[in-house]
């Protein structure tokens, strides 16, 4: 049961969003064809193995860009089991504490005057991409309890953008 709620309605969403953006940025939905038909000249033969599907640079850039703007899971919960010190922040044990994923993803501070465009190529631009962490993109969470679903989710969502684009 988790697997299907955990791994369907995110997946999908991600899909439904990719589609949406690429509507709308005819550029991106151009380059990302071209590295696509230039990787897979028949289609009829579209069968990528891993290290193919994962070999295309374009392709992971929109797939990342897409996860950043419209992350299918917005924020996560925990409860810190013994008090800590977060910087001069006090954080008593037993606090719930929410990790707005969404929210950080979408920081001026932290993506620049341009974080609520959809550029791809932010993340072949070292200097858009400086200040990203683990912590502050993680559309897949972090830690321990991060995603388990991380690769398999990532390889479908590759593949069934590339059949449609292509
Ligand atoms: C784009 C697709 C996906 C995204 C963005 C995503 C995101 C996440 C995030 C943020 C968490 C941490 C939630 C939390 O701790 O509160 C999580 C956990 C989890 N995900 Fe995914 N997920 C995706 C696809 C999948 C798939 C395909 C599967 C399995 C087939 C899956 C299975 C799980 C499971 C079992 C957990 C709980 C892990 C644990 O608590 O140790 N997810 N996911």
């Amino acid at each position: 049961m988790t697997f299907l709620f955990a791994g369907h309605e995110t997946t999908s969403n991600a899909t439904s969003w990719a589609l949406y953006l690429l509507a709308q940025h005819p550029n991106v939905q151009d380059l990302l064809r071209d590295e696509l038909v230039k990787a897979f000249p028949d289609k009829s033969k579209f069968n990528p193995t891993f290290e193919e599907i994962n070999s295309l640079e374009y392709l992971n850039c929109v797939i990342k860009e897409t996860l950043r703007l419209y992350a299918p899971v917005t924020a996560m919960r925990r409860t810190n089991i013994n008090d800590k010190m977060l910087g001069d922040i006090f954080i008593p044990k037993n606090t719930v504490i929410d990790i707005p994923i969404a929210t950080l993803q979408r920081l001026p501070s932290i993506w620049g005057p341009t974080v609520e465009d959809f550029d791809p190529t932010r993340w072949l631009n070292p200097s858009l991409t400086e200040n990203v962490t683990n912590y502050n993109y993680m559309p897949f969470g972090a830690g321990i309890r991060s995603c388990i679903g991380n690769k398999l989710a990532l390889s479908e969502f590759k593949i069934l953008l590339s059949w449609i684009s292509s």
